[in-house]
């Protein structure tokens, strides 16, 4: 699985997304060490509140499922420039994926930037500020 793959995997979880509010379709693919891919898309609700991004959705699938270990993130929407994730996201990952692990943010029109997790969330507030 290369990066432009993986990338034609964010477009087909893309095409899931829950999106009644927004209308804005976001799809992830995580590429797993042992070659699983889980896809995510984002997941809206009524309570605004309560959406899901595409990101943690794909995160949260493979940690429930037992996959802890990942090569790679896509990520894609239909933006001017390379989808850019939340806050919240960019959190989450830098907790559940390596700090080098490369995270590729792309759009439609196929331009994509390449960013490590450490450069997606640079100081990441992360356990080891959990000092008791
Ligand atoms: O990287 C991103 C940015 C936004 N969204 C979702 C959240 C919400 O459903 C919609 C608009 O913010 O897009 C994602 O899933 N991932
Ligand atoms: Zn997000």
């Amino acid at each position: 699985m290369n990066i432009d793959q993986l990338i034609e995997e964010a477009k087909i979880a893309r095409d899931r997304a829950y999106v009644p509010y927004s209308k804005f379709k976001v799809g992830a693919a995580l590429l797993a060490v042992d070659g699983t891919v889980f896809h995510g898309c984002n997941i809206e609700n009524a309570a605004y509140s309560m959406c899901n991004c595409a990101e943690r959705t794909a995160l949260f699938k493979a940690y429930s499922d037992g996959v802890t270990e990942f090569k790679m993130l896509a990520v894609v929407a239909d933006t001017d420039r390379p989808v850019s994730p939340c806050g919240a996201c960019r959190q989450v990952i830098s907790e559940l994926c390596s700090k080098e692990m490369p995270v590729v943010l792309t759009n439609l029109n196929g331009d994509t930037q390449q960013l490590t997790v450490e450069q997606l969330l640079p100081g990441a507030f992360s356990s080891e500020d959990l000092h008791e």
